[in-house]
């Protein structure tokens, strides 16, 4: 019964042991028993991994000249001498025993395939080397199960080989499975790639082949998918063995040179497990066992035969070139472009190649001489298989109450996620200011060290003139000049160190200066207070001295005016007496003792007058003598004062002097010192006296000098600090886009990768606050338009399903969106209810800012458009292989740029068969965070390739193989809103 491909809604990829996630092919290397062994040339050593062959250079030649179509014989020289080579794998056997093999080396892939991986096993060799011996059986099993109603006998089976034996276990398991409760469905599908074309060998007969034509398709999740391939349900041994045998009887066999039976064609059997578990989990899984063609020389002249031995060497040709290319990529560690598109074997088989699958590969190879070239090419190929790893991961497909569950999960996430956000932004301001606080304990402690030092300096350029002080500002004006070109935080530190303690020295000089004009203010009051005291007692001596002199010369004055007056008293009766005649003559008034005794005796009253009168003359003498003494005490005292009037004079002349003199001094010290903050005095240096200062402050010359220099060095400080200014400037600048990157970085850290977020977001349905996504800058460029790349670049047939689409979509132009609204929405099928449902939401911005951050190289890249041609393709040859032998034999005398052989045409690529175009949502599992990926923009005409962990854009070569997306390193994601709005389209390459 045919089926149709089911799309599963949510499917997860659950690597059930991590050490077992990551696997490197197994390599087994079986030689055909029955073989003749002409010459002991190929040795299998004793520990079954490795073999050697002696490579007969005789041979080689005539086997080279032989298949070029040389008839001429060979000279065979006898010295020549042989070539040794030593090949190592997992397991080289030449053992005939088919149950020892299959349980050997191919039963872990089917019992990993039960367990839920993808599992392959893969038979590859030159034609005749037993390849459908291992993986069928001999001729006699495959007719057999051609015939046969699978009721075989014991005998019978021990024949078989992996195929029919892997049947048998897978139902037996299976078996087992239900009887625990565990529930299950297979289904099988045997296709056939000949000739370069894909063919269902279970497809029913008289149906029409063209429309039903099996196109291979790729999705992340559920890897390579063929649409129109039959999936039958097989629920019994028998059931899968007739699909067996009904491939068998399809399969294109003809009998050739080395081989009775060679199969023309790589037949693919594939079987697809969906379990469901106890816990209603559901797992899917499938099993890919391939019979490849085998490789021959190009011998036949008939026509058909040779293209069909080309096509099998082309792909064959492709496929070890594949391996190749993930050999050297694995050896590197690198990603690399590996060329699986070129044909549809390796397409197919992509998943097992460096995918999601556990592989074997088995190489036949024969012991005959007459093979030993393409032995040592078999040999090469899987020693080059051998390095590739494959990723094993378990698929699951949630169910509706599961993915509710998870949902539920997702929004917790969610919130916990928006929370830690706020957390780290908190804690990040925090570490800043913390950071800040270091800094300026730092700053405060360094300082106290530069104003010590500076001191230091300054006593020194003080005794030593001030060169040395200049020059060490110099140095440090230098240092700071290179300093402020970096931007390191500790440099930028460093600086506001010196400048902060430059500060500090102005302040600590200020407040010095400050301290020592008091202290000089004192210290003149004290002087002040000393001069004052010797003049006041001085002039108060001086003045109690005239006080007490003026008061005895008063006194004397009043006595002397009493005298006066008693004397002109005494000439008033002088003058009277004279006009008597007793007065006449003057020495009358000389009285002689007689002639007072004369007056006394005389009773005479003119004699008692004359009595009288010589008395005052008397008297009058008398005073005249007191006065003349007065006036000689009057002058001497007189002049005794004059003399102290002087010396006070002189005195209180001194005094006024000296305080001038004085207060001069003091005013130029004030004046000095309040302009010398930053003067080199060291005013706590005891031994720096009142001398020094006096004598530098009259020194004019050392003045201008000294203020000079510190004109100068206040200039150097400004100059610093502005540097340091624009440096802290620059750094906090810089230091705040670095928090928003970190920001932006803890975002996107936090929701794991891009399609996490995405995820988040749509199964959720919360919306990330938009402050929260403006804060950390990533905001949206609604206007921008982003036209529709796609529809520039395919082949306009491609574009619609129906004329009328194809006639809108013309109308519209090229810039029209394929996947617009204008979009046949069948081609959306199984996408469309998704599609539809979605809105815009931040994340969709979010992924519209990464558009717009790469649709800025789209100029870039202009020319690269040009290299997506298929001139790549074109001068294509297999110069990466080892030897050139292997082009040659494996396809015959025709090299690639020969032209007469070219794999398939990209055009013809994307005309055969449908652009795989993907949800987004199919790729949400990805476990790699978003800094590993890149993502691509195509805007018209334009490829982009932006990596978002560089800053710089990353311009690569593309092919259509890496725009498409089949490609398993590569694929498509168109962003939600494309559908309903702008034509966006995102595309995003997932390397590994
Ligand atoms: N290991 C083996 N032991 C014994 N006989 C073998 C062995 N391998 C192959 N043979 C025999 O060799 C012959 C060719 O084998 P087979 O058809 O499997 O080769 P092939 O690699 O599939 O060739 P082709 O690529 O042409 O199909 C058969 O008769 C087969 O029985």
């Amino acid at each position: 019964m045919q089926t149709e491909t089911k799309l599963l809604p949510f499917i997860d990829f659950h690597p059930i042991n991590c050490s077992d996630s990551n696997e490197k092919i197994k390599v087994v290397v079986r030689f055909r028993t029955n073989d003749s062994k002409d010459i002991d040339s190929i040795q299998i050593k004793e520990d079954g991994k490795s073999v050697t062959i002696k490579r007969n250079e005789n041979l080689r030649k005539s086997q080279t000249l032989t298949h070029r179509g040389s008839i001429r014989g060979v000279s065979i020289d006898p010295n020549i001498q042989q070539k040794t080579k030593f090949f190592t794998y997992d397991a080289v056997t030449d053992k005939e025993d088919q149950k020892f093999f299959y349980e050997s080396y191919a039963k872990d892939n089917v019992i990993a395939f039960l367990k839920g991986y993808n599992s392959t096993i893969l038979a590859y060799g030159s034609t005749g080397s037993g390849k459908t011996f291992t993986i069928v059986g001999d001729e006699s099993i495959e007719s057999k199960i051609l015939k046969s109603n699978f009721q075989d006998s014991f005998e019978q089976k021990e024949k078989y080989g992996i195929l029919p034996r892997s049947i048998q276990t897978i139902y037996d398991e299976l078996e087992k499975a239900h009887e625990k409760g565990i529930k299950y469905q297979l289904r099988c599908s045997y296709l056939e790639v000949y000739n370069e074309e894909l063919t269902d060998m279970l497809s029913r007969s008289g149906q029409n082949q063209a429309s039903k034509k099996p196109i291979i398709q790729e999705c992340p999740k559920k890897g390579i998918v063929i649409q129109n391939m039959v999936e039958e349900p097989v629920n019994s041994y028998k059931e899968i063995m007739k699909c067996l045998q009904k491939g068998l009887a399809n399969r294109k066999v003809c009998i050739t040179q080395d081989n009775s039976r060679s199969s023309r064609s790589h037949t693919i059997f594939m079987l697809n497990l969906e379990q469901i578990q106890l816990d209603q989990t559901q797992i899917l899984s499938r099993l890919c066992i391939v019979d490849l063609a085998g490789s021959e020389k190009l011998q036949s002249n008939h026509k058909n035969r040779l293209q069909e031995t080309k096509n099998i060497n082309t792909s064959l040709l492709t496929l070890a070139k594949c391996i190749t290319h993930l050999s050297k990529a694995q050896d590197k560690n690198e990603k690399k472009h590996v060329p699986f598109r070129e044909s549809k074997l390796t397409r197919i088989l992509k998943e097992s190649l460096g995918g999601n699958s556990k592989t074997t590969l088995i190489c036949a190879a024969r012991f005959s001489d007459r093979f030993q070239e393409e032995t040592i090419q078999t040999l090469r190929f899987a020693r080059e298989a051998k390095k590739i790893q494959n990723e094993l991961a378990v698929k699951i497909v949630y169910t509706e109450e599961q993915l509710l569950e998870q949902i539920q999960k997702l929004k917790q996430e969610n919130e916990m996620l928006i929370n830690q956000i706020f957390n780290l932004k908190k804690q990040y301001s925090q570490d800043q200011a913390n950071n800040l606080d270091l800094i300026s304990q730092n700053l405060t402690a360094t300082s106290a060290n530069t104003i010590e030092q500076i001191n230091k300096n300054n006593k020194d350029t003080l005794k030593n003139g001030q060169s040395n002080n200049l020059k060490s500002r110099n140095d440090i004006g230098q240092q700071s000049k290179q300093t402020s070109m970096g931007i390191d935080q500790s440099i930028l530190a460093k600086q506001y160190q010196e400048l902060m303690s430059y500060k500090m020295r102005y302040d600590s000089l200020k407040n010095s200066s400050e301290e020592q004009i008091m202290k000089l203010n004192k210290e003149i009051q004290f002087l002040n207070q000393q001069l004052a005291k010797p003049s006041d007692q001085m002039i108060q001596e001086i003045e109690q001295t005239i006080q007490k002199l003026s008061s005895k010369y008063y006194q004397q004055e009043q006595e002397i005016q009493q005298e006066k007056k008693i004397m002109r008293d005494v000439q008033k009766v002088l003058a009277e007496t004279q006009t008597s005649p007793m007065m006449k003559n003057q020495n009358d008034f000389q009285i002689s003792t007689e002639d007072e005794e004369a007056a006394r005796n005389s009773e005479d009253s003119t004699g008692c007058r004359y009595i009288e009168c010589i008395n005052n003359k008397l008297k009058i003498k008398k005073f005249e003598n007191l006065f003349v003494e007065f006036e000689k005490q009057y002058s001497k005292l007189y002049l005794e004062n004059q003399q102290s009037r002087n010396i006070l004079q002189e005195i209180s002349q001194r005094l006024k002097g000296i305080n001038v003199n004085d207060f001069n001094i003091l005013n130029e010290s004030q004046y000095q010192m309040s302009r010398d903050h930053d003067s080199l005095v060291d005013i706590d240096d005891k031994s720096y006296n009142d001398d020094q200062l006096f004598t530098k402050s009259y020194d004019e010359q050392q003045e201008e000098l000294f203020l000079n220099n510190l004109n100068k060095e206040i200039n150097e400080f400004e100059k610093q600090d502005r540097q340091i200014q624009e440096s802290i400037q620059q750094f906090s600048a810089k230091l705040n886009k670095f928090k928003v990157m970190n920001q932006r970085c803890a975002v996107e850290k936090n929701v794991n990768d891009f399609d996490s977020f995405y995820k988040i977001q749509t199964q959720s349905d919360t919306i990330i606050p938009l402050n929260l996504i403006e804060e950390l800058g990533i905001q949206s460029k609604h206007d921008e338009e982003i036209r529709s790349p796609i529809s520039s670049i395919l082949p306009f047939e491609n574009r619609g399903s129906s004329r009328r689409d194809k006639m809108k979509m013309y109308k519209n132009g090229l810039n029209s969106s394929y996947y617009g609204e204008k979009t046949p929405q069948s081609i959306f099928k199984p996408y469309n209810s998704y599609f539809n449902q979605q809105e815009i939401t931040p994340s969709n911005r979010l992924n519209q800012s990464y558009m717009s951050n790469s649709s800025k190289f789209s100029e870039v890249l202009d020319q690269n458009l040009a290299d997506i041609d298929l001139s790549r393709i074109e001068n294509s040859n297999y110069d990466d292989y080892e030897d050139d032998n292997i082009s040659e034999n494996l396809y015959g005398n025709h090299k690639y740029q020969n032209g007469n052989q070219k794999p398939p045409h990209q055009k013809q690529l994307f005309q055969e068969e449908n652009i795989d175009i993907l949800n987004m949502s199919d790729i949400t599992q990805t476990k790699r965070p978003l800094q590993k990926q890149k993502s691509m923009n195509l805007s018209h005409n334009n490829l982009s390739f932006y990596n978002e962990s560089s800053e710089s854009p990353q311009v690569s070569k593309l092919n259509s193989s890496d725009i498409f997306g089949i490609n398993r390193k590569h694929s498509i994601h168109i962003g939600r809103q494309s559908l309903k709005l702008k034509n966006r389209v995102a595309i995003s390459s997932k390397n590994q």
